[in-house]
C-alpha cells in the first residue's frame, strides 16, 4: 500500500542514530569472520513480528462500525488486539561454530579472520541473514568491474577475482561478531539512553537482550533483530486505535502543549473519521490565540467539518458547552475539542480544563469519552514530563505522537510505553492531512533499529 510504504520511509529516515550506533558497537570490539558464499551469517532469528499484522488501515482510530456496547467504559477495544507476544527470543542466539570456514586455497591472499587486526569491512553490517543464492546463480562482481558488488543484506569482500571465479571458487564474505560481554552491554545501554529510551527502559531492554546470550558472539544484524524484538514486545500492548463508542456525540478532548501538533492532529483525525462515515464537529477551545482559531478553521475546511469558534478571549468552557449543544442537536458522532496548551501557568490551565469538563458533563455526565494527549516526538525526554503534567491536570486516556517523520528521538515512545502504558492511538508523520497513521509496533521497532523488515 502506497501510504504504508511512505510511512515506513519516513520512519526510517529517523532511525540512523540507533542504527549507526549499533553498527559501531559491534565493529568496535568485534572480530571479522569469513563465511563461505553459501553460508548464512547466522541461523535465522525468530522474526520479531509474532503474528501476521492486520492490513494497516487508512483510518487509524477505529473500524467504521464498532460493535455496539452498552457502556463506553471500560475500553471496548473495537479492533481485536494482536495476539500476546510469545517469547521466541529467549532462545540463546545460535553461536556459529568456530572457525567458520575451511581455509580456502587459491592465489588471492586471505586475511585471517581470527586476528584482532583483521581488516574491517568497508560496508555497513548485513541487515538480513537470508543466505545468498549460490554463486553460480549470483556473480559476486559485475563482469569487467573489479569491485565488490553490494548485494542487499550482505557484504562481499575478498573476491576471488576472475581467475578464481573461472576456477569455480566460491566468494568469501565477512561478518563482524562481537562477544556480548559487560562492556558491550554497557555500550548498548548508553546508546539506548542517548536515543531517549530512558535509563530504566534501556537497562531492562539490554538485560532481556542478554538473557541466555551473555558471553556469546553476536553480529550487528542479530543485535538489531533482538533489539527490535524487545522494543516490539514493549510497544505491542499500547498500540491501540482510539476507541469509538455508540455514545453520540462522543466527546474527544485534545490536550497538549502549544506547538505539539494538536490542531493538525484534530484536522487529520476529523478528516479520517469523516471519510469513515462519521459526522464530526470541532470546537476551537484555545480562545486566547486568534491564530490558533484561524488555523483550526483552515483544517476544518480541509476536512469538510464545521468548526465552532468564539470571540478571542472568551471562556473556552462556554464555547465547549455551545459546541456540545450543537453536536447534540446535529446528531454528530464526534465532538473534538481543541484546548490551550499554556503550561507556563499550570494552575490556570488546570482550572480551564476542569471547567470545560464540568460544563460538558452538564450535558453528558460520561463526557469526555477520550482525552487525547498530543506529544511532539522531537522533544525527546521532555515528552515524559509532559505526560506526567497532563496526567495530573486531565484524565489522559491515550496519546498521539506527532512529528515522527522529522526526528531521531523516536526512542522516547519506548520509554513512554514502558513507564506509563498509555495507549498510542496514532502517529503523525508529516504536515499533510493524510499524514496520520495507526501505530504499528513491529514497523516502528524495525525503523528505530534500522532493521529492514
Ligand atoms: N513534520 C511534522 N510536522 C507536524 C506534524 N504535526 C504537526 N506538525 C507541525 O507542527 C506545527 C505545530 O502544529 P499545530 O497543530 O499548530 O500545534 P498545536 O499544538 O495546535 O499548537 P498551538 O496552536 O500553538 O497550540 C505546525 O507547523 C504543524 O504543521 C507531524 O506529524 N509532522
Amino acid at each position: 500500500m502506497a501510504f504504508f510504504s511512505k510511512l515506513k520511509d519516513r520512519l526510517f529516515r529517523s532511525s540512523s542514530k540507533l542504527e549507526q550506533g549499533l553498527d559501531a558497537i559491534v565493529e568496535e570490539g568485534g572480530v571479522v569472520e569469513e563465511l563461505a558464499a553459501d553460508q548464512p551469517e547466522a541461523e535465522p532469528q525468530p522474526e520479531p513480528r509474532p503474528e501476521p499484522q492486520p492490513e494497516p488501515q487508512e483510518v487509524p482510530p477505529a473500524p467504521a462500525e464498532p460493535a455496539p456496547a452498552p457502556e463506553p467504559v471500560p475500553d471496548p477495544e473495537p479492533i481485536p488486539e494482536p495476539e500476546p507476544v510469545p517469547e521466541p527470543q529467549r532462545e540463546p542466539v545460535p553461536t556459529p561454530a568456530e572457525p567458520q570456514r575451511e581455509p580456502e586455497p587459491g592465489p588471492a591472499p586471505q586475511p585471517d579472520p581470527e586476528l584482532p587486526d583483521a581488516p574491517e569491512p568497508t560496508q555497513p553490517m548485513p541487515q538480513d541473514p537470508a543466505p545468498l543464492a549460490p554463486p553460480a546463480e549470483m556473480p559476486a562482481e559485475m563482469p569487467g568491474l573489479d569491485m565488490p558488488l553490494e548485494i542487499p543484506g550482505e557484504t562481499l569482500s575478498n573476491s576471488p577475482g576472475l581467475l578464481g571465479r573461472l576456477l569455480g571458487r566460491k566468494a568469501a564474505r565477512t561478518v563482524t561478531r562481537r562477544v556480548l560481554d559487560d562492556d558491550m552491554l554497557e555500550q548498548l545501554e548508553e546508546l539506548l539512553i542517548s536515543a531517549d529510551m530512558g535509563v530504566d527502559t534501556a537497562l531492562r531492554v539490554t538485560a532481556n537482550l542478554a538473557e541466555g546470550r551473555f558471553g556469546k558472539k553476536v553480529s550487528t544484524d542479530e543485535i538489531k533483530r533482538l533489539l527490535a524484538h524487545e522494543i516490539t514486545r514493549i510497544m505491542e500492548p499500547v498500540a491501540k486505535p482510539m476507541p469509538l463508542y455508540p455514545k453520540r456525540p462522543q466527546v474527544v478532548l485534545v490536550v497538549g502543549v502549544n506547538g505539539s501538533g494538536k490542531t493538525t492532529t484534530i484536522g487529520k483525525l476529523a478528516s479520517q473519521f469523516k471519510a469513515a462515515g462519521k459526522s464530526v464537529v470541532i470546537a476551537a477551545g484555545d480562545t486566547f490565540r486568534a491564530a490558533a482559531v484561524e488555523q483550526l478553521q483552515v483544517w476544518g475546511d480541509r476536512a469538510g467539518v464545521p468548526v465552532l469558534t468564539a470571540p478571542e478571549g472568551s471562556d473556552p468552557a462556554s464555547l465547549a458547552f455551545d459546541a456540545m449543544t450543537k453536536a447534540q442537536e446535529d446528531g454528530a458522532d464526534l465532538l473534538m475539542i481543541d484546548t490551550a496548551g499554556r503550561l507556563q501557568n499550570r494552575a490556570d490551565l488546570m482550572e480551564e480544563l476542569a471547567k470545560i469538563v464540568r460544563v460538558i458533563r452538564k450535558k453528558d455526565e460520561t463526557a469526555p469519552h477520550n482525552t487525547l494527549l498530543v506529544l511532539d516526538a522531537t522533544t525527546g525526554q521532555n515528552a515524559l514530563s509532559q505526560v506526567e503534567i497532563f496526567k495530573k491536570i486531565s484524565d489522559v486516556s491515550g496519546l498521539v505522537m506527532t512529528k515522527l517523520d522529522g526526528t531521531a528521538k523516536g526512542g522516547v515512545l519506548v520509554a513512554l510505553a514502558d513507564k506509563y502504558g498509555l495507549p498510542i492511538h496514532a502517529i503523525g508523520v508529516g504536515e499533510q492531512i493524510d499524514d496520520l497513521a495507526p501505530f504499528d509496533p513491529a514497523d516502528f521497532a524495525a525503523a528505530l533499529t534500522g532493521l529492514e523488515s
